[in-house]
């Protein structure tokens, strides 16, 4: 058994799960340190990024090396066995308050240029570019997606339900798309036959053609496709609906993705901000050309920017903007006790987290007067907008789920390889002015897929690979197979690029034995019907989806059916044959920072990082020949379930169990678990101690655990905190610390 091979990556991110990191990684490692097993981090933070990649401006011992590179190609390789927690995909607003922290630090980084004035701007810009949105998983994510509820995880949401707020027959919350100008309706899609270059031109309306990108590299068999959001038909949708939330007395609240979609989405939302707050932007235009109000950022960055103006022409902006909200319907609240709308940065409007949590709340959201209220789900483009439709329609008619009975929905995701809208943004771009944006294959001189557009529009290509198709098909498969469950591709026919996907998976399945398999083809909204209806009959069935809705879906059944995304298990089989192993199917859950510094109690539950660390550990067992790996798997799925069993998840409150006191408990059903079991005299022997101590001292850890909450927290940064403070905040109880320092 070679070192080498017995290795874990465990990432370091950001906020609670990096909060929670501190806590766990002790334990972990100290678990794995006689099994050969070298638990490595790697750190991928926001700010560990900007840091890596602005090593010019910094001093020797402030620089550190680019680690997502390396483990985007580690993740190539056979060995790769990656932990990954969820990050940070930073909108602008989150990186310059990065930037701010780290300059406070003593960090002498350039600020972000906004509007470059010169080519080192530029270049500052572009390298700024390479952190923003989600710059993390497309680059580790070498495989397709397996997202599920373990048979334990399920069992316990049906023994101990979370809370679902109760439908009225009379809701009047509804989703809103647009019918004509989005991307639904322009997308023109093909399968490429042959290997070629491809690049991207734009011709204007007198004929002159300039290139938008020079070379797409384009591989056989691939589909790739094209399409268009009219800024015009947008804008008029945005109108139109503001207008109609008001007479139908419902709250106007947007749902998109603008970190995944870094640069289409925060588009589309600046023109829903420049609608909403229309007379605004007109008075004050010149002043805000001025400031360099950028609408693409939010309503917050008006007020961000308008403190550099003197006291009373900030005043008079501040009581225009209030007068809107005299006029304009109620806006959906982020956080209503604050006054942060639905409108007031992008990336808290993140459409896979928060329409689910809406569905979850009566199919309501708060409002700024701080009550629930019936809401007009603003989703522009048709793609998938239905989706959500059919949950509303399904709750409306049939009453909130039931968690102790509703079936399951895991996903299988296509997600290699950049696959489609999610590796669209190296290929999206606005027109400067009307004419035509035509993909041109560069060896033959003949055009692809050609648009007529007209200035502001949006023009976006996807690309998605044939072998990735391939592999998801087999996924696909293997995982009905496995659960016995049926599964239902969600691909519309009538949507150009999913009519080419539908070839490839009527090609491809009839490769595999599927001989007494239940898998079907259906539109994702008939798909989500079907599924809906299934889950309210308690059935279970597994949604094989393209990378959007795996995405949307990940989050939607399991906040549904668990409470939050955070106790999947997610699991990204590399293509090459290595592992990374996600933890959850959420995200990095901000507010519990927030709590956590009021009154350091984390409520972050880490079951998700349970569940990767034993697959993780299963995986190395495998690659590296490694038995003493896989008693620890097994032993970490038996104390995870005896941890799920005794409920020892962390709770909302302060001074109760938390995110520590969770892994302290399942830190002695591991060492129970290996003490007891037979596979291995050394482990046992080894844990036998370790179990008895923490079974013994139990109530003196839960106090020392407990007792240290209760006050306010300040760990020297948000971003970037002080690494000693934040391990002595997460680590209060020696007597654990120091049962656990006898495995070292
Ligand atoms: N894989 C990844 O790297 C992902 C990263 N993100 C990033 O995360 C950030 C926040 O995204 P957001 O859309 O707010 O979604 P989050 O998933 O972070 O938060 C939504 C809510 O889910 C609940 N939640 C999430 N994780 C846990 C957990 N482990 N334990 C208990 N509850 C949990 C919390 O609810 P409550 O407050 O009720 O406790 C939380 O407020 C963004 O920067 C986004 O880009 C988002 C998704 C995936
Ligand atoms: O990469 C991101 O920004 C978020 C990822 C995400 O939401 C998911 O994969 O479910
Ligand atoms: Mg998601």
């Amino acid at each position: 058994m070679s070192k080498d091979t017995s290795k874990i990556i465990y990432t370091i991110t950001d906020e609670a799960p990096a909060l929670a990191t501190q806590s766990l990684l002790p334990i972990i490692k100290a678990y794995t340190a006689s099994s050969g097993i070298d638990v490595e981090t790697r750190d991928i933070s926001l700010a560990g990024r900007v840091i890596a990649n602005f090593p010019k401006y910094l001093s020797e011992e402030q620089r550190i090396g680019d680690a997502l590179a390396e483990l985007g190609d580690l993740a190539k390789t056979p060995e790769a066995n990656i932990i990954k927690l969820p990050n940070i995909s930073a909108s602008i607003p989150q990186l310059q308050a990065t930037i701010k922290e780290l300059q406070a630090q003593g960090y002498n980084l350039p600020d972000y240029p906004e509007e470059p004035q010169n080519e080192a701007e530029e270049s500052i810009k572009l390298t700024y570019a390479k952190v923003l949105g989600s710059a993390v998983n497309p680059v580790l994510r070498e495989g397709n997606s397996d997202r599920r509820a373990p048979g334990s995880v399920k069992q316990y949401a049906k023994n101990n339900p979370h809370s679902m707020g109760a439908w009225s027959k009379d809701s009047k919350s509804h989703v809103a798309n647009m019918s004509e100008g989005d991307f639904y309706g322009s997308e023109k899609s093909m399968t490429v036959d042959g290997a070629t270059d491809m690049r991207i031109e734009f011709v204007d309306a007198t004929g002159n053609v300039s290139v938008l990108k020079e070379r797409v590299a384009l591989e056989d068999k691939e589909v790739i496709d094209a399409s268009v959001m009219s800024k015009k038909s947008v804008v008029e949708f945005f109108e139109q609906e503001i207008e109609k939330a008001k007479e139908e007395d419902v709250l106007f609240s947007l749902h998109m993705k603008a970190t995944m979609m870094k640069v289409s989405d925060p588009i589309i939302f600046g023109h829903c901000v420049k609608v909403y707050y229309k007379t605004v932007f007109e008075k004050h235009a010149v002043v805000f050309d001025q400031l360099g109000v950028d609408a693409n950022n939010g309503i917050g960055d008006v007020y961000a920017k308008i403190g550099r103006l003197p006291s009373e022409k900030q005043a008079e902006i501040e009581a225009d903007l209030q007068a809107v909200y005299e006029t304009r319907p109620p806006m959906a609240m982020v956080d209503s006790d604050r006054g942060i709308t639905n409108l007031h940065v992008p990336s808290d409007i993140i459409i896979d987290a928060s329409m689910p949590a809406a569905l979850r709340a009566s199919g309501q959201m708060w409002g700024p007067d701080g009550k629930q209220k019936d809401t007009k789900f603003t989703i522009p483009d048709r793609n998938y907008a239905g989706v959500f439709q059919a949950v509303v329609d399904y709750c409306r008619e049939n009453g909130a789920f039931n968690p102790t009975t509703m079936g399951t929905v895991p996903n299988v995701g296509l997600m290699a390889k950049k696959a489609e809208e999610y590796g669209s943004h190296d290929k999206t771009f606005t027109a400067q002015s009307d004419g035509i944006i035509r993909s041109v294959n560069a060896a033959t001189g003949e055009v692809l897929l050609s648009h007529d557009v007209c200035e502001g529009d949006i023009f976006r290509m996807c690309q998605t690979k044939d072998a990735p198709i391939q592999d998801w098909v087999k996924l696909a498969v293997t995982r009905s197979r496995l659960s016995n469950t049926p599964a239902i591709f969600w691909l519309d026919e009538n949507r150009a690029h999913d009519a080419e996907i539908i070839k490839k998976v009527n090609q491809y399945l009839p490769e595999h034995d599927t001989t007494g398999l239940d898998l079907s083809i259906l539109a994702p909204t008939e798909a989500c019907k079907k599924t809906l209806v299934r889950c309210g009959n308690g059935e279970d069935t597994i949604s094989v989806t393209g990378n959007v809705l795996r995405d949307y879906n990940t989050d939607l059944f399991p906040i549904l059916e668990l409470g939050t995304s955070a106790k999947m298990l997610s699991i990204v089989p590399l293509m090459n044959g290595g592992g990374l192993f996600e933890t959850g199917a959420g995200g990095s859950a901000p507010k519990h920072v927030q709590q956590f510094e009021k009154e350091n109690h984390l409520r972050w539950d880490s079951l998700g990082e349970f569940l990767a660390l034993a697959a993780s550990l299963e995986h190395l067992a495998n690659f590296a020949n490694n038995p003493k790996a896989q008693v620890l798997a097994d032993t970490l799925d038996a104390a995870t379930a005896k941890f799920l069993q005794e409920n020892k998840s962390p709770s909302r409150k302060v001074n109760e169990l938390d995110n520590r006191g969770s892994h302290f408990y399942l830190s002695m059903y591991w060492a129970e678990a290996l003490a007891s079991q037979d596979k291995d005299a050394e482990l046992a022997q080894a844990f036998g101690p370790v179990a008895q101590a923490l079974t013994k001292q139990e109530e003196k850890i839960v106090a020392e655990l407990n007792d240290a909450q209760g006050v306010s927290m300040d760990i020297g940064g948000y971003y970037f905190p002080e690494q000693e403070a934040a391990a002595k905040a997460m680590r209060p109880s020696e007597t654990l610390n120091t049962i656990l320092a006898t495995l070292l």
